[in-house]
């Protein structure tokens, strides 16, 4: 209930200062509606009881009348009010979404609420209307209490109490739901994700290949009855508690008029009681749902609140170009008490190519992640040009990286666009274009659409790595962490970029992780990981040169 009243709030507070013009002209038409069943009763009374006949008729006719535009318009102002929220909204979380940090990012329940929330914005811009309903809808009671109370006092505090069972029950509903609907968003979370690999043109072409979508049909379907199972339920006693609460209802305004007639009320008294109260059981109808439509949104709201609340300001980035030296010094880490890394010790300098070789799952990852700050470690510490670089935020600590991931972003917006995401700051065409050098899309108009869904230019995967890695020359940080940068790249094009970071190895940091022997034979120095603990380090030849080792028996293979 609480949760109710804090969303019913905070959602006129945000109409309030998003439209204040359509809340205003919503708020005022509610109140004006409020007026009218009290009135009805009491010109109906004064034109059968004789308390003149023309002026309670034109005052009947402009209330019958004016009912329903007023109500048209006054809809009509708390959709034009609920647009403009809903805008709000969605432009408010797509900022918070971008303001979410590496670290925010790897916690498990981050992407469920990102979900919540987004879903969160429809309901929550519907609900600013909403208390000046339920408020029109009490004052509705409270002067056709009145104005049957003038008439017999009973009657009166029946109509009054008409609004108890509707209340009640979506007070009932409400909790309902509040369970219910956490478990419907997993199922369809579930189903949205299956889903989205049917439709997405790597998994979707692969699936299609196999010929094995129909098993990831069938996980939708499961995912999606669920969640119908459970709205059904839901739906249904929603449905037994209004019908509860309407019978109730009905009941008490039945009472009401018995009352009435049985307190000795005339029929010109009786008729106006029927009439207003008629109207007002329209009103209350009208309260059930706009509070029931509080209470449904209420949960979602308090995610999307709770979540926007948990993601600190904006904090530009700012870029460092020039590092010394960073190292990891004596870290572990364990992943929910699972230890992974044992105290390791790398580091690396100004002018040096660095490498983190390994078998898969051996930790190298990790120690990348501790070294830009998405992890912290559990022992040991992290050193940016020797300090701890625990004094930083994470993202003046980020400013010092440029980083490279394996699953690497395939952005399918123009080459301009795609490319400036490399830096935080606005950048020109030229450096733009200088990122590009030597690439497949040198030569391309940077207003090229990328992604033949946007009815752009389709790429291969080795030219979208080529692109994530233009983003980093554009980024330019004193730090280049480049996680198998050349995985889908030719052996061509391969010798070509290291050929180039060596080239221009002076000027930075660069720590490569890479499976390929002779892109490692160049490298100033390289440290072995196996099992989380470095085993060796080296250069290529000194590495090679230990025939029973750890790195010699990895790239034996390999050797030519
Ligand atoms: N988020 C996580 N939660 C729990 N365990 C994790 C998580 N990420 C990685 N691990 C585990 O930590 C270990 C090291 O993983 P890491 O990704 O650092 O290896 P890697 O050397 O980078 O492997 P690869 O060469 O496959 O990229 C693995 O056993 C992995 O299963």
């Amino acid at each position: 209930m609480l949760d109710a009243f804090r969303t019913a709030r905070d959602s006129m507070l945000d109409a309030l200062r998003v439209a204040p013009g359509w809340l205003a002209a919503h708020s005022m038409l509610q109140l004006v509606l409020a007026f009218l069943p009290g009135a009805q009763v009491v010109l109906i009374r004064s034109l059968v009881d004789g308390g003149g006949t023309w002026g309670p008729l034109l005052g009947l006719t402009v209330v019958v009348g004016a009912m329903y535009p007023i109500t048209q318009v006054s809809n009509i102002a708390g959709q034009r009010m609920m647009l403009r929220l809903r805008l709000d909204y969605r432009v408010e979380l797509a900022h918070v979404a971008a303001r979410l940090s590496p670290s925010r990012l790897a916690e498990p329940d981050v992407v469920r609420d990102l979900e919540t929330s987004q879903a969160a914005t429809d309901p929550m811009s519907d609900v600013a209307g909403k208390p000046v309903q339920v408020l029109s809808a009490a004052v509705t009671s409270v002067l056709l209490c009145i104005a049957i109370a003038s008439i017999n006092v009973l009657s009166g505090l029946l109509v009054l109490a008409a609004l108890v069972p509707t209340v009640l029950a979506f007070t009932l509903i409400s909790r309902m739901e509040a369970k219910g609907w956490p478990r419907v968003g997993e199922y369809e979370r579930a189903a949205a994700y299956a889903t989205e690999q049917l439709i997405q043109q790597r998994s979707g072409t692969e699936l299609a290949v196999l010929g094995s979508g129909w098993k990831v049909a069938d996980q939708i379907a499961g995912s999606r009855t669920q969640a119908t199972y459970v709205l059904d339920r839901m739906i249904r006693t929603a449905m037994n508690l209004e019908l509860a609460a309407a019978l109730v209802t009905v009941m008490l305004f039945g009472g009401a008029l018995i009352a009435l007639v049985t307190g000795g009320a005339n029929g010109g008294a009786a008729a106006a009681a029927v009439a207003g109260t008629i109207t007002g059981l329209n009103a209350i109808r009208q309260c059930g749902y706009a509070f029931g439509s509080i209470v449904t949104a209420a949960p979602q709201a308090m995610i999307y609140r709770r979540f926007a609340r948990s993601v600190p300001p904006a904090a530009r980035q700012t870029v460092v170009p020039q590092v010394e030296s960073v190292a990891l010094e004596h870290v572990s880490f364990a992943y929910d008490d699972v230890p992974v890394l044992h105290d390791v010790c790398i580091e690396a300098h100004r002018g040096e190519l660095v490498a983190l070789v390994g078998v898969n799952g051996a930790g190298k990852s990790t120690a990348i992640n501790l070294l830009v700050g998405s992890l912290s470690p559990d022992c040991g510490r992290v050193l940016i040009d020797g300090k701890d670089a625990r004094h930083l935020t994470e993202a003046e600590r980020l400013g010092y990286f440029g980083l490279l991931v394996q699953e690497f972003g395939r952005f399918e917006f123009t080459l301009r666009d795609a490319v400036a995401l490399g830096s935080p700051d606005p950048v020109s065409d030229q450096a733009v274009r200088t990122a590009l050098t030597d690439t497949f899309a040198a030569g391309l108009p940077l207003d090229t659409q990328l992604g033949q869904q946007w009815g752009g230019t389709g790429i291969s995967g080795g030219q979208w790595q080529r692109l994530a890695l233009s983003r980093i020359r554009l980024r330019n940080a004193g730090v280049w962490i480049l996680d198998e940068p050349t995985s889908a790249i030719d052996a061509e094009a391969e010798r070509e970029i290291f050929a180039d970071l060596r080239r221009t190895k002076d000027e930075r940091i660069t720590i490569v992780v890479s499976h390929r022997a002779w892109t490692l034979r160049e490298m100033d120095r390289i440290y072995v990981i196996d099992g989380g603990t470095v085993v060796q380090q080296g250069t290529y030849p000194e590495l090679m040169a230990r025939q029973t080792g750890r790195f010699a028996r990895l790239f034996a293979a390999q050797q030519e």
